[in-house]
């Protein structure tokens, strides 16, 4: 009833005449739910008469303790269908232990990772937004310890230019693939593609035995460059030679386009997402898109791209949207946990976990 109400007042209706009388004439509507009505789905029918758009803002009164998670327009474009999830629902994990964590993970493939209770993606080239404060490096320090965590070896690069906590992680949990200087992080990113391309060599010599296998199906581990403020790494290179510009863009451009395949994956962590620090082309590569907190319509648009509806909330730390292709194609929501413990002291007690990838043969 408060559905029908609130297109009603959205004036997304059909006005018609019964026996000289006005009528508004309400699409169909069809609210189903699921998992003890944790979560439902409400479709609304779409008609090109309803001259409006709806859109999410006007339903959400109505829905009162369901949020929209997710709105699209169904294939066949006769109904708008809105995901909803119950909002005294916590999404959001927490881990009193790293061995709670531990354990959690267990569930997850060796070479996914989750973000909170209804979150789990493959890995792959990652972009997190957020403005400051807003959960960005805790989120990293999140998927670090999934990565350290996991029975398969993850070979970790940091870079962090502006030399804050993720360089402090780095020196603890891979001193030698850690860089806080411009020059620094350029040799890391050379030394990165270096090693990809032997993987390069490697995996063509496997792929003759089998087409359309990639790194993981011939027992390689997945190398994972982490980047933090990017944009502020950006701007000094904006700032240098042709000459060098060219060569860091092509560095970065190399993982992003071939590493999927040789398992070399880039995570960038940025406070906004425009298109002067961070070209469309390595954008668009970048799979899964992680924005946290409340941010400007432009990073969304930029992130996402334009005409993308982002579900009405206000963001605490570390919640935000997503998006992974076949997974949520418009912006879900997401939260990453809670690291109830001391998470100094969980990085020490893995440090041995992670390699030293210089003294790695690249397998
Ligand atoms: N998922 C979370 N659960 C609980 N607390 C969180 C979470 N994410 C962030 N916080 C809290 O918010 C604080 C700020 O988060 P964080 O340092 O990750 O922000 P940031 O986006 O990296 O900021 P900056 O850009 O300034 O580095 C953390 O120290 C932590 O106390």
């Amino acid at each position: 009833m408060s559905v029908r109400r609130a297109l009603l007042d959205a004036a997304y209706y059909v006005p018609r005449q019964f026996f000289g009388t006005a009528v508004a004439q309400l699409p169909k509507i069809k609210l189903t739910f699921t998992d003890n009505y944790q979560r439902g789905m409400l479709l609304v029918e779409n008609r090109v008469k309803y001259a409006q758009r709806l859109d999410t803002a006007q339903l959400s009164s109505a829905l009162r303790r369901y949020v929209v998670e997710r709105s699209y327009l169904s294939d066949d474009e006769n109904y708008y269908c809105f995901e909803l999830f119950d909002s005294r629902l916590e999404r959001r994990l927490e881990f009193r232990s790293l061995d709670e964590l531990l354990s959690y993970n267990a569930q997850v493939g060796d070479l996914e990772l989750f973000i909170d209770k209804f979150t789990v993606i493959p890995l792959h080239h990652t972009l997190i937004v957020g403005q400051t404060g807003s959960g960005k490096t805790y989120g990293v320090y999140s998927f670090l310890l999934q990565m350290l965590i996991k029975p398969v070896q993850y070979q970790l690069y940091l870079a962090d230019p502006k030399g804050s906590s993720l360089s402090i992680l780095g020196d603890m949990i891979a001193p030698d693939c850690t860089a806080e200087d411009v020059d620094d992080i350029v040799a890391l990113l050379r030394e990165f593609n270096d090693v990809m391309d032997k993987r390069k060599a490697d995996l063509k010599a496997k792929l003759a035995t089998k087409l359309e296998a990639s790194y993981s199906d011939f027992g390689f581990n997945p190398y994972v460059f982490i980047f933090d403020e990017y944009a502020s790494f950006q701007s000094v290179v904006q700032a240098m030679d042709k000459k060098h510009r060219d060569e860091v863009n092509k560095l970065i451009s190399q993982i992003v386009l071939q590493g999927r395949q040789l398992g070399f994956f880039l995570f960038i962590v940025m406070q906004k997402s425009d298109s002067t620090s961070l070209p469309t082309m390595i954008r668009d590569n970048l799979p899964l898109k992680i924005v946290l907190g409340n941010a400007e319509q432009q990073t969304y648009v930029t992130a996402f791209g334009t005409g993308v509806e982002i579900p009405s909330r206000d963001f605490r730390k570390g919640e935000g949207v997503y998006t992974f292709p076949g997974i949520a194609n418009t912006p879900k929501l997401c939260a990453f946990s809670y690291l109830n413990f001391d998470i100094n002291a969980a990085f020490r007690a893995k440090r041995g976990l992670c390699n030293n990838p210089r003294s790695s043969k690249g397998a």
